[in-house]
């Protein structure tokens, strides 16, 4: 089966600052890849680029065998539904409001909402737990809640690739599992950025480490969380062991013996 996305030798910098190093990959539907990685490392860099988002890109990003760039910004709203890490001021808008904009790719300018389009709103609201808030203001909502409502958002776009920019940041421990379990469960193609290298590990059968703007590894959790390759990325001394419950690859880190006699971490 071809690729449905397909990255050869992405490169894209800024000035002479090169952020993205020959990043090549290939993502087949369904697939569930988490981009790990330090700060800095070009995660997000490389979700913008994967979305046609950055100017001054060599190489190639290609969905379904064509150019990204050769697609409409409509055709691509269609196909990628992006949830990122910082979202445009929303003004008074209530949580329906927000979570309608998902349908926009799909109507007219003349189009109106129809019970069907209602329902899909109210069935996104009641996955990620936010039903009993649809009438309230977006930015009355806490930080957890508003990233739900955005996650809600993209899944009534019905987008065939998922692009998340941390979707667990802000969310307490029950809310991170539930929206990665969601996720999971959707079925359909998924690009996200996670910091937490375990939960990533839980939910996720393929992650890509970057580091520097390069691809470190990228393969299974076990073969990408070693002790070895998080060391060198993330400086700190790193354990992989199996989780006893759920059988999954998991990491503990600690400051290196030399950092922790003398007070200061190597960073
Ligand atoms: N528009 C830009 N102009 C200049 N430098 C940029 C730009 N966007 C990103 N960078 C730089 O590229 C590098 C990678 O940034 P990026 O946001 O992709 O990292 P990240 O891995 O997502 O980090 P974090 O984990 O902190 O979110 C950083 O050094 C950042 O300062």
């Amino acid at each position: 089966m071809p690729a449905l996305i397909k990255l050869d030798k992405l490169n894209w910098a800024v000035g002479d600052k090169r952020i993205l190093k020959d990043i090549s990959l290939e993502l087949e539907k369904g697939e569930l890849l988490a981009i790990i990685g330090p700060n800095g490392a070009g995660k997000t860099s490389l979700l913008n680029c994967l979305l046609n988002q950055q100017k001054n890109v060599t190489g190639s990003v290609n969905f379904k065998g064509k150019n990204i760039s050769s697609y409409t910004p409509r055709q691509r709203a269609k196909s990628f539904a992006l949830v990122a890490q910082k979202t445009a001021p929303v003004f008074n808008l209530s949580v329906f409001d927000i979570v309608r904009m998902g349908l926009l790719p799909h109507k007219t300018l003349f189009s109106l909402d129809n019970d069907f389009d209602k329902h899909q709103i109210e069935l996104a609201l009641e996955k990620v737990g936010l039903s009993d808030k649809v009438h309230d203001a977006f930015t009355t909502l806490s930080g957890g809640e508003q990233q739900r409502v955005l996650i809600a958002r993209a899944l009534v776009q019905k987008a065939e690739v998922l692009i998340l920019d941390e979707p667990t940041n802000h969310l307490d421990v029950y809310y991170q599992h539930q929206i990665l379990a969601l996720v999971k469960s959707l079925n359909i193609t998924v690009v996200m950025t996670v910091h937490d290298l375990n939960l990533a590990a839980q939910y996720c059968r393929r992650l890509l480490l970057l580091d520097q703007g390069q691809v470190i590894a990228d393969g299974a959790p076990e073969k990408v969380l070693t002790s070895q390759l998080l060391t060198q990325v993330f400086r700190l001394d790193c354990q992989q062991e199996l989780d006893a419950v759920t059988g999954k690859t998991r990491v503990y880190f600690h400051l290196p013996t030399h950092s922790q006699t003398t007070g200061e971490a190597s960073r």
